[in-house]
């Protein structure tokens, strides 16, 4: 597990969350407005040309490879890139994670992107969201995988408004299982188990606080 340290100050971190989040959050958009546009095809064609353009000038610079997992001196967590949290990934949700007592908490907002059987959540979009919240609440001392992880899917999640928790029910050396659910207003449609391992070569990692991406 390679975190990067990014040598930056907490106001430097809150000024680049604000300059990407918008960004994100328009691409966000503007995945939901393909799925669900209903123009016609000279208007899909000239969007098309207008997207790739737009394409072409974020791609004059680019970084190398992914963003990775980066930090702050103050362990603020910068999982920018990261597929249910990251500030600058359109294909997040995004997940924003609240701490509470017992574990971790999640309300958000599925919509048609990740839509599976019809008006419901995808299961393997349930599965990595809950994944994610378990892995979460499981590294909260230090960083872990996921080794196992199981997924009930009790009745079928709803798009919508949702909410997903996790905690931590044992603790056996680098060991740990964490319990999670996704509701709707109507209660629990899906509960996940996973056993999350910290991996020899993350025991001295950061103490990083992952959960605002
Ligand atoms: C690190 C590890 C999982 C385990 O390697 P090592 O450290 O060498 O393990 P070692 O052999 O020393 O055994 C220690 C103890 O653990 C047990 N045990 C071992 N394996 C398993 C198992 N699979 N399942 C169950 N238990 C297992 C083993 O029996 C032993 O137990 P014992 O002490 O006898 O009672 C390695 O296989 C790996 O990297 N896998 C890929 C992980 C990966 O890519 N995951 C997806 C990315 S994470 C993500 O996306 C989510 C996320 C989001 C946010 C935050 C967090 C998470």
């Amino acid at each position: 597990m390679e975190f990067i340290l990014e040598d930056i100050t907490e106001d430097e971190v809150a000024r680049r969350r604000g300059v990407y989040t918008p960004l994100t959050d328009s691409v966000r958009d503007l995945v939901d407005a393909v799925i669900r546009t209903e123009v016609g095809e000279d208007a899909l064609a000239d969007a098309q040309r207008r997207i790739a353009e737009i394409v072409a000038d974020l791609r004059t610079e680019q970084m190398d490879g992914p963003y990775g997992v980066r930090h702050t001196r103050e362990n603020t967590g910068m999982a920018w890139g990261n597929a249910v949290i990251g500030v600058r990934n359109a294909l997040a949700p995004p997940l924003d994670i609240e701490h509470v007592p017992d574990g971790v908490r999640s309300e958000f907002t599925l919509g048609a992107a990740y839509e599976g059987p019809p008006g419901q959540v995808h299961g393997g979009v349930c599965a990595m969201l809950l994944d994610h919240l378990l892995g979460n609440a499981a590294s909260y001392s230090s960083p872990c995988y996921t080794g196992t992880i199981t997924v009930r899917y009790l009745r079928p999640t709803p798009l919508g408004a949702l909410v997903a928790q996790a905690w931590v029910t044992e603790q056996n050396g680098r060991k740990r299982i964490a319990r999670g659910t996704i509701s709707d207003a109507e209660g629990v449609t899906c509960e996940a188990e996973g056993v999350f391992i910290v991996p020899r070569s993350a025991v001295d990692g950061p103490v990083v606080r992952w959960s605002e991406g």
